[in-house]
């Protein structure tokens, strides 16, 4: 028996206005353990798809699960397994970084102790262990992108979402946050990841979802995408460069 996905997204349709869908009949699942990236041009559905996932829009059609439970069902359960990065940040300005750690993982329920190994370690990771108690107005735009990515991963929830994060890191933030990325991905969690930038996660996901104009036109690993672009052992932004400009 196959294992069974932590996501599942099952032939959604869906959008901002029901006679007028962006999304047209969206399947695909997320394993244990998996990176996925969800590529796509500017307007082709990441963030609508994610924002369907997290269930701030419901589908017109089709379904999504997580654990095999759908939001409908068990609203509470399907909230709690997911951890969100936004692709701009939003912070409250009055509170400082630290403060926003602990308002993360106290929504998650995260104990103390785990929450204070977790947040000293992606302080240093993040290199804001200097910026800890500073207010997050007076941050620069690559360190609130990190404490984003830090309220994140203060809990440890089976799935994360994580909408275009690189924007605005510096190198060793990148580098930091796929290392990291890694190490969750090793401890079994999930990650559906959106990014333009093809040649950074080229290496470091699983898989790779196509979407193109609202509908999965490619998935598969990068072998198999390469296959169906008629394009093996391209690089990722090759591959995707062949299988929009034939979706066009
Ligand atoms: N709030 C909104 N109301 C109505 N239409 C929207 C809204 N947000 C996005 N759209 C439309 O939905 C479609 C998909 O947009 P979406 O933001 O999901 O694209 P994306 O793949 O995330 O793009 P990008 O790479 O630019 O972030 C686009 O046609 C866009 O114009």
């Amino acid at each position: 028996m196959s294992e069974m996905p932590v996501l599942q997204v099952d032939e959604l349709t869906g959008g901002y206005s029901v006679g007028r869908p962006v999304l047209h009949d969206i399947s695909f699942e997320v394993k244990p353990g998996e990176m996925i990236g969800l590529i796509g041009l500017n307007g082709a559905g990441k963030s609508t798809t994610m924002k369907h996932i997290l269930g701030l829009m419901l589908p017109h059609q089709g379904g999504i699960w997580i654990n095999g439970k759908s939001r409908g069902e068990e609203p509470e359960a399907y909230q709690s397994s997911l951890a969100f990065v936004p692709e701009s940040p939003l912070l409250y300005e009055e509170l400082t970084v630290r403060e926003h750690l602990e308002f993360a993982a106290r929504a998650y329920g995260v104990e103390p102790e785990a929450y204070q190994e977790r947040a000293d370690r992606l302080l240093k990771l993040f290199r804001m262990e200097e910026k800890a108690d500073s207010l997050s107005m007076h941050l620069s735009k690559g360190m609130k992108q990190k404490v984003m990515i830090m309220c994140a991963f203060v809990a440890r929830p089976p799935l994360y979402i994580i909408d275009e994060p690189f924007l605005g890191l510096d190198p060793l933030g990148i580098r930091s946050l796929l290392d990291f990325m890694l190490e969750i991905k090793r401890s079994g969690s999930s990650i559906l990841l959106s990014s333009h930038i093809l040649s950074t996660i080229e290496n470091y996901c699983d898989r790779f979802i196509v979407l193109h104009q609202g509908r999965v036109i490619a998935q598969g690993s990068l072998a198999e995408i390469g296959e169906q672009a008629k394009m093996p052992g391209g690089t990722l932004e090759n591959i995707f460069y062949a299988l929009v400009k034939d979706g066009e």
